[in-house]
């Protein structure tokens, strides 16, 4: 985004085209400021000269583009264009006119086409990136009714949004939510449809990775919209949080493909309650065949149920707080949404959909001996490994064996510290800050068990590479993490001296996985 007030026509938008000045006027609507520039074009804020009625103009240049991106360009112009105009739905955002605009004096704009929309107050990215520790956004439950129905009445008339996510949802000063930037809109033949191989790495499904691009463009299919929706939801409810872990768009759709391989578990955001992971797990079942039942018109009924008198109510521990940072501050703000009856937040289950459990085996279960406290700083710990070994009950048996969750543990002689016991120049090489607070402190509980998390996925995947045998993986995470990744790789098993130390990981990890 590049916000400006400026009226310099000299000033340039992302696509290298000029601005229109502030004034400028375009059948009748005069522009004003900037609100942004997305891939191809810029949208500014208007209003009519007649009656002062607001809108925003998004100016799509085409003339004025280097060849090779008008022809790649040209076609979304004109795909956003003819699905701005046709949609005509309250969860659509409402194309008012569609005008050229007339600058005989900047050839570079003369000829552009105007959509006149109406003015959002801000877009859902806007919203989650302004959301607080990570809570959730407000009103999340009745914005993803929205962006549901939205979809549903695509899917009805037979499009394919192709792009959806919090960028493209818009909200309204009224409340009003409406899907938004038809660019990549495409109308289906018969079951599927054809679009160019762009979009947003982090809404894509896992199946369009396998998928060829052949000369009319990639497959796609309504399912796409719903996997889309699926990856919304969560960073809708849980904060921002993406459901797939990984720092960069790039990693963690490489971990959405590992996931729908069957290589990795899904592990959704441990603040969520059963039925929006229930909800969420169906719109992120790994591949088209099986996320087909779960349409739009049946998300819209079910969320519709969600956000009736069932709104729920969820409380953590006041213990929990100051020990889970986002996870927790995503669960406390969703108390503020439901009202309702008083449930209280189960974790540690595993529901199934479809017949298929959605949270990996590997959890820990609600009657452990595990501190109600820290069970979701294991979950999210484990989150930041995509291989299957490094599981919320392996991290949470380690720190059992490491600690007994002593957060105050130490023993001085050997400098090793808090409830993982780092030593704090290794723990400073991995260090995670996973309590959100800006700083890495292996005496914070979430920080240590995070900074865990990352190096036993390391030494997992280490293991791996030397071909050590895959039934042995835990007990030789828990041995490196005593030793060394060398000494265990060189001995090609548990060295004897941690033997009976991994003993007691293992038995804990028996108790948990029972
Ligand atoms: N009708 C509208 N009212 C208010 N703001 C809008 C409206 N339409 C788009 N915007 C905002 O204008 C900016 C540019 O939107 P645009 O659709 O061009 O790009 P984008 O969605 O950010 O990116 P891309 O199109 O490349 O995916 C965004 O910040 C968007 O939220």
């Amino acid at each position: 985004m590049s916000p400006s007030g400026s009226g310099e026509d000299v000033e340039q938008t992302p696509l290298g085209t000029p601005r229109l000045p502030a004034g400028f006027l375009i059948d009748g609507w005069e522009l004003g400021a900037v609100i942004g520039s997305g891939g191809w074009g810029t949208v500014y804020e208007a209003r009519a000269v007649a009656d002062g009625t607001t809108a925003a103009v998004k100016v799509l240049p085409t003339g004025a583009l280097a060849p090779g991106q008008r022809a790649a360009l040209g076609e979304l112009v004109a795909r956003e264009v003819r699905f701005s105009a046709e949609a005509d739905h309250p969860h659509l955002v409402r194309t008012r006119a569609v005008c050229t605009v007339e600058a005989p004096d900047q050839p570079a704009l003369d000829g552009a086409i105007a959509l006149v929309m109406d003015r959002a107050e801000a877009s859902l990215r806007q919203v989650l990136e302004a959301a607080e520790g990570g809570s959730p956004a407000p009103e999340a439950v009745r914005i993803l009714r929205g962006v549901a129905a939205g979809l549903a009445h695509m899917h009805g008339a037979g499009w394919v949004h192709g792009d959806l996510k919090p960028a493209n949802v818009l909200l309204g000063a009224d409340g009003e939510v409406w899907l938004a930037d038809f660019g990549l809109a495409t109308e289906l033949d018969g079951t599927h449809a054809h679009l160019p191989p762009l979009g947003t790495l982090d809404h894509l499904p896992p199946e369009w990775w396998s998928q060829r691009t052949g000369a009319e463009g990639t497959v796609v299919r309504p399912t796409a919209d719903i996997w889309a929706f699926g990856v919304l939801a969560h960073q809708v409810l849980a904060g921002g949080i993406h459901p797939f872990p990984g720092a960069t768009a790039r990693a963690r759709s490489l971990a959405a493909q590992a996931y729908a391989r069957g290589t990795a578990p899904l592990r959704l955001d441990a603040g969520l309650d059963d039925d929006w992971r229930r909800l969420i797990g169906d719109c992120l079942a790994p591949d088209h065949t099986t996320r087909l039942p779960h349409t739009a018109a049946s998300l819209v009924t079910r969320i519709q149920r969600l956000s009736g008198t069932r709104g729920r109510r969820r409380r953590l521990p006041i213990a929990a707080l100051s020990l889970v940072g986002v996870a927790a501050a995503a669960a406390v703000g969703f108390a503020l949404l439901g009202g309702g009856d008083d449930e209280d937040l189960k974790r540690g289950t595993s529901p199934t959909v479809t017949g298929t459990p959605i949270v990996a085996p590997g959890e820990i279960p609600e009657d452990s001996d595990v501190p109600e406290s820290l069970r979701p700083v294991f979950v999210n710990a484990a989150r930041r490994c995509t291989d299957a070994e490094v599981t919320p009950a392996l991290l949470a048996a380690m720190v059992k064996a490491e600690s007994g969750f002593d957060v105050n543990a130490a023993r001085p002689e050997a400098e090793e510290y808090g409830i993982a016991m780092w030593t704090p120049s290794v723990f400073r090489a991995w260090a995670v800050d996973g309590d959100g607070d800006g700083d890495k402190d292996y005496r914070s509980p979430p920080d240590a068990i995070s900074t865990m998390s990352l190096y036993v996925c390391w030494l997992d995947q280490q293991f791996k590479k030397e071909h050590l045998p895959a039934e042995d993986l835990p007990a030789l995470i828990a041995a490196g993490y005593r030793t060394s990744d060398r000494t265990v790789i060189e001995e090609r098993g548990v060295p004897e001296r941690v033997k009976p130390h991994v003993d007691k990981v293992l038995r804990f990890l028996a108790a948990y996985e029972r």
